[in-house]
Parts: structure tokens; sequence; C-alpha cells
């Protein structure tokens, strides 16, 4: 045989092994309903007749939801199904299955919200507005707010998360030796002061008024555990709905209204105050750019005021959670919080005799700081944020999901705290240990980093996140990318980890977060040493009551101490950013 005709036959060998797998793949897609396992095979737990598992869920007073689930998993399996009042919840913690939910096109999220909203809210509410992929409001959304998570506006940001975090160590050093301090709300105050001044230009001072309530957090918090409650027992909504006049649905009415006044008084106040310039890339800024899909117009007041909204939910509990649930751990982990002190001492960042006010960081020190990073990451898997995971349901009569055919409008989670502690990708899954994260994979690879892009429109979810990029790296689509990730199923940290989401719809903040956390973590640890106060009952205390009330939290409070570290000189309050009247 000739060189050419070699070269024919290797090509159409090529051809024909691609053409092979393009089949398969197409097949495996549009496999025949027939060849699925009926949904009725699906594993289920036994159940209660009328209310299905509904006495499970609802058992003992902490909504601690993500537990029963996860004790299902465990004796189930990856995918299974449950039953609460008739209607059936799919779960599934299996990798190989997530992208179908997650993934692109994956499964839509509206019917689930649509489900929701009926649930928990008591007009056209404002809670939870950011509908799928399938939507084209939600791309053109997602495509402006990119702009406000560049690593350029991250970077801005830097200067008002260190104030409000150095306002509060200045805060914790005033107060009586020995004060037990609730750090959930605590943390709070500081995200919430960096997302109003830094992210949308709205004056704010709950870090100034340590101590003293903060409506807009007392109302959201209300409204959060109340949802979880309803959404973990749908009766309670229903004798709500069939008795609106009862004192508790009255409360919860009210509790709404109030919060939807707060969000409606926010926008007036940015409407009124900032008008927004061509360049301005801050979150207010991407917001008013967003054109209506169908007009091409700027969106209206209507329309924004939820966007406001969900940006506000999205960026408050989620990071301020995983601050004091962190400081939690590592004040129950006195190892960790020793070396975690040494790392700040390279940098300076450590109060001490010899160096009694630590220089403020730069964003530079973040990706400086591996063994913060490689905390984080193990407080993010052992108590992610988002515990139930990503919440979707079916469209379409008959879905594969890991080889059973699910019915349409079938609520489908993708179970994150499941997952993140699956034996089958994490030693110990049940214990805390950072060092996971160091080894074998070299600190260097993911960082908290956000190289300048001198405003280069980018995503800021996950296609450079920090702490996915585990999972994620190079030019390739990040759906794809995390797809092939998810397929390597043995090493946990590329299978096995999703605090952010994974997919297209993954947490547009994520960058943001991972600039916040360190960074507030940094400057906490650097002045004080964290103690868990005597009533939480050491680190198993503290888990014990670890709850959902939308995010995960520790319920009665996370009480802990702030230690003065030895020579420290609390460093006048140097808040910079706007400030409210008190
Ligand atoms: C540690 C902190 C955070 C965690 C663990 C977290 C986690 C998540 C998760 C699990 C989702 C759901 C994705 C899905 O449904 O597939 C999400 C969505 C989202 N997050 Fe975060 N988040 C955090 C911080 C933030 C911050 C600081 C912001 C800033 C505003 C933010 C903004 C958003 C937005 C806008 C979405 C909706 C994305 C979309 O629909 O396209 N998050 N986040």
């Amino acid at each position: 045989m000739d060189v050419s005709a070699e070269k024919m036959v290797w090509a159409l060998l090529v051809l024909a092994v691609g053409a092979a797998c393009w089949t398969a793949s197409r097949w495996r897609r549009t496999k025949a309903p027939g060849s699925l396992k009926p949904f009725s095979a699906m594993p289920a737990p036994p159940q209660t007749f009328p209310f299905g598992n509904l006495p499970d869920l609802t058992k003992g007073k902490r909504l601690q939801f993500h537990l029963v689930l996860h004790n299902w998993a465990l004796q189930l399996g990856p995918v299974f199904r449950y039953n609460v009042l008739g209607s059936w919840k799919v779960v599934v913690l299996d990798p190989a299955v997530l992208p179908a939910i997650i993934g692109r096109p994956g499964l839509p999220k509206s019917k689930m919200y649509k489900k929701f909203r009926e649930l928990c809210a008591w007009s056209d509410d404002f809670l939870f507005t950011r509908l799928d992929v399938h939507d084209a409001h939600w791309k053109s959304s997602r495509k402006t707010l990119a702009r406000a998570f560049s690593a350029d506006e991250i970077r801005k940001k830097f200067g008002a998360t260190t104030d409000a975090a150095l306002e509060l160590a200045t805060k914790l050093s005033a107060l009586p030796p020995g004060t037990a301090v609730e750090a959930q709300d605590a943390m709070h105050r500081v995200t919430m002061d960096v997302t109003l001044t830094a992210g949308f230009g709205i004056p704010s001072n709950a870090v100034a008024l340590f101590g003293r309530p903060v409506p807009v957090l007392e109302a959201l918090h209300y409204v959060y555990k109340q949802s979880s409650l309803r959404v973990t027992n749908p009766l309670v909504c229903l004798y709500e709905r069939w008795l609106p006049f009862l004192p508790a649905a009255r409360e919860n009415r009210r509790r709404h209204f109030h919060l939807y006044k707060m969000y409606e008084d926010m926008y007036d106040q940015l409407e009124a105050k900032w008008p927004v310039a061509e360049d301005d890339n801050s979150m207010w800024g991407c917001l008013k750019r967003i054109e209506d899909p169908v007009t091409g117009k700027p969106l209206s007041r209507a329309q924004l005021v939820p966007e406001m909204a969900g940006i506000f939910l999205g960026a408050l509990d989620t990071t301020g959670q995983t601050c004091a649930i962190t400081l939690g751990l590592i004040a129950g982990h006195p190892e960790v919080q020793r070396r975690l002190a040494e790392e700040l001492g390279t940098r300076g960042l450590l109060a001490t005799p010899a160096n009694p006010v630590p220089r403020r960081p730069e964003p530079e020190d973040l990706a400086a700081l591996p063994y913060l990073e490689a905390v984080l990451r193990e407080s993010l898997r052992l108590l992610p944020v988002s515990a139930v995971g990503m919440q979707r349901a079916t469209a379409a009569p008959v879905t594969d999901l890991g080889g059973y055919a699910v019915p349409a409008n079938t609520d489908v989670l993708a179970f994150v705290y499941g997952l993140q502690h699956s034996s089958k990708y994490w030693d110990a899954p049940e214990a805390f240990r950072p060092e996971r994260w160091l080894t074998p994979a070299p600190a260097s690879k993911a960082r908290f980093n956000f190289p300048a892009t001198n405003g280069k429109a980018e995503d800021g979810g996950a296609a450079r996140s920090n702490l996915s990029n585990a999972s994620r790296s190079g030019a390739e689509p990040r759906a794809t990318k995390w797809m092939s990730a998810a397929a390597d199923a043995q090493d946990g940290r590329k299978a096995a980890f999703l605090p952010f989401s994974g997919g297209p719809m993954d947490c547009l903040g994520q960058r943001l977060a991972m600039m916040e956390a360190p960074l507030i973590l940094a400057i906490l640890l650097g002045r004080f040493e964290a103690e868990l106060d005597e009533s939480m009952g050491g680190v198993e205390g503290m888990l014990a009551r670890q709850c959902n009330t939308f995010t995960i939290a520790i319920d009665q409070g996370l009480h802990m101490k702030f230690k003065p570290r030895a020579g420290w000189l609390p460093e006048p309050a140097a808040h910079q950013g706007l400030r409210s009247k008190e």
C-alpha cells in the first residue's frame, strides 16, 4: 500500500471511530423510554400514610432536612426518591448523573421556583427571581451582571471589605474580656456592609451598630427560616392559606411585606441618588444596564427590584455563614488555628508584641495563604451553606436520571451535602481535615486570585473562580469541562465538591465570596484567638446544632469568644465606606 492510500485508510478509520462514538452518545441521550428502569423501581424510604415521608423530615425541633436526606442516601444509594403529601422528589448525589440536572441543557429551575413561591411567598414576591438557562431574561441578565464580578470589580471591593472587617475587629476588642459574641450575626453585618456599600453604593453601618438590631437582617432571617420550614413541611402553608387570620400566618405575612418594603426603599434610594455612567460596572450599574430581551429596553422598576433583591439575597448570608462556620471550625481545632497563625505571621498579618499593628492585607496576600485556602475549602465541604443543594424540576415526561425514567414535573435535587460527605470520594468524610486540600495537588494550582483584566468582560462564576479551578481549567467551555471532571469520579476534590454549584447556572458571586471570606478571616485571626463559648459544647455541640434556614446555620447561635492576641494594638476604625445615620 502506498503512503497516500495508507493515510486514507487511517483517515477513514478515525472517521468511523468518531461516527461510532457520536452515534453512541446520541443513542445514550435519546435512549428509548423502554430501556430505562421504571420510576417505581427507584429506591425509596418506607412511607407513612397519608403524609409520605413528612414525619421523618419534620421530626425534631431543628430544620435538619439535609441530615435526613444524607441518612437516606447512606441506606438507599446515590439516586433515590421520597414522597411528601403524594408528590415524589428525586435526590441525586452521583457525579455522573449531576450534569443531567445542572449541566447544560440540564433541567429547568423555574418550575421548582414556581412551586417554592407558591409555598413560601405572599405576593408576587421579590425573593426569588433568577430563573433558568432556558429563559431569555436569565441569559441577558447573567451576561450583563457578569461584569460586576470581573476580577477588576472584585479588586475594587477589597478596600471596603478590609475596612468592614477591621471595624469589626475594633468593636470586638472593646468588649469586656470573655464576652461571648454571636459569630453568625457579626459576620452577616460585615457582608451586609460590603454588599451595600461596595456593591450598590448604599450607605450601611451594620458593623457600626454591632450589638444593636439591624432591621433588614432581622426581616431576612425571619423570612428564610419560615420559608425553609414551609418547604420541609408544606402543611404549614396549607393551613395558613386556609386560616389566614391565625397569628402565625399574620406575622409571616407582615414580615414578608416589611422585607419587600425595604427592598423598594433601597431601590428608590439608588434610583434617586446614583445615576449610572457608561463604564459603571458596580452591581447597581450592571443591573441598570440589563435589557429586556423582548423589548430591548432597560428593565422596568418592577423587573429590577427582584433582580436587586436576588443579588442581595445571594451575597449576604452565604458568605457571612461561610465565615462564621469556618471560624467555629477553626476555634474547635486548635492545631489548625496555630498553623493558620504561623502562615499569617509569614506575611506580616499576625499581631505579635514585635508587630503590634499588622499591616492591611493586599490582594496579592490571599494567593500566598494556601493553608487558609485549604481551611476554607474544607469548611465549604463539611458544612456547605447550600447543603440541600440545587433544586430543579423535570420538564419532559421521561427524563433519564441514572437509568431511571422520571415523570414530568418531578422535583429533582442535586444533593450537595450528601455528595461532599460520601465515603466513596472522601476519606473520613466527617472529619475536618484541611490537609486533604494540600496534597497531592500543589496549593499554587488553585488560589484566591483575581488578576486585573482591564475591564474585559468575563463571567464572575466558575469559569475562572478560584475554588472551582480544581475541576475546571483551560479554555474549554465550563459546563463541558465540569462534566468531564464529574466523570473522573475517583478524586473527590474534582468530582464531589460543588459548594458553588456547577454548570451554566453556578454561583455568579463565587469569586467575590472567595475574596471576602479569606480576607475577613485573615484580618480577624491575625488579631484574635477564636474560641467556642462553653455553651456550645465544643465543635461536636456546634455540629449537632447545624440546621437549614435557607443557608446552613447553627441553631440558637454560634457563640464565640475573640481573645485579642498578645501585643496587638487595636487600630482606630478606619471605615472609609459610605455610612448611614445611626
Ligand atoms: C460562600 C459564598 C457563596 C456560596 C457557597 C454560594 C453558592 C451558590 C449556589 C449553590 C448557587 C446556586 C446555583 C444553582 O442553582 O445551580 C448560587 C447562585 C448564585 N449566587 Fe452564590 N454563593 C455564595 C456567594 C455569593 C455572593 C457573594 C454573591 C454576590 C452577589 C452570589 C450571587 C449569586 C447569584 C447571582 C446566583 C444566581 C446565579 C444565576 O442564576 O445565574 N453568591 N450561589
